[in-house]
């Protein structure tokens, strides 16, 4: 069977989320670098729109199929590579997860996607990315009050994992203050140096420009 093929862009929290879920599940991946920037973005190039059709990364070839969406990828890897589980057995932790990922993948990432960025224009971007991320982060910081453990839910690394570390990188970038956040400041912290973590770190991509790379 093919190696899958992930593309990917080294910035991009939906790719890295992808990133470590391969990671953690040791399921070795070869990287297709879809630079979102280069010429307009080559995201939006015919080839890759027969790949994406949301002209978005990730992307990801397994199986002999091509899957897009980051949360519904790694539920499929979850399903067909149950090694190194990313959901809880219990049906309650598994809707906790659930719920983290969607408040980060529909009501965070989404308000401050590049294609977003870009409508609210180069003066407003960051006050805008600032708003809508301390907005969600308020809410997973309560949820997590109630169900983290080491972790966001208990003391396994889950998908919603995941989804937060890449999500509190933009949150970083866009110089949100993070100080009313502990708890998720503690998880991020959990995690930084773990090798499925750094490894699928933006720092860490092949694509990742050499001034920026450690
Ligand atoms: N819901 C999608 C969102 C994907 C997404 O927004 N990807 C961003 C990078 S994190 C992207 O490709 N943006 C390109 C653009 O805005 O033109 C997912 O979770 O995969």
């Amino acid at each position: 069977m093919a190696k899958p093929v992930l593309y990917s862009y080294w910035r991009s929290s939906c790719a890295w989320r992808v990133r470590i879920a391969l990671n953690l599940k040791e399921i070795p991946y070869d990287i297709k670098a879809v630079s979102l920037i280069k010429g307009g973005g080559e995201q939006h190039c015919n080839e890759y729109r027969e790949v994406n059709p949301m002209e978005q990364v990730p992307s990801l070839c397994i199986d002999g199929h091509t899957f897009v969406e980051s949360l519904s990828i790694m539920h499929y890897l979850e399903e067909t590579r149950p090694q190194r589980p990313l959901m809880p057995q219990d049906c309650f932790k598994r809707a906790k997860v659930r719920e983290i990922c969607e408040v980060i993948a529909s009501g965070i990432q989404p308000l401050q996607n590049l294609v977003v960025l870009i409508h609210v224009g180069e003066e407003k971007k960051k006050e805008w990315a600032q708003k809508w991320i301390t907005r969600g982060f308020r809410a997973v910081e309560k949820l997590l009050s109630a169900s983290a453990g080491k972790y966001c839910v208990g003391d396994e690394i889950t998908l919603a994992d995941c989804c937060l570390v890449p999500q509190v990188f933009n949150a970083r970038r866009f110089h949100v203050d993070l100080r009313p956040f502990p708890i998720i400041l503690r998880i991020d912290r959990e995690l930084e140096n773990h090798p499925a973590f750094r490894a699928a770190h933006p720092s860490a991509q092949p694509d990742c420009p050499p001034e920026v790379a450690k």
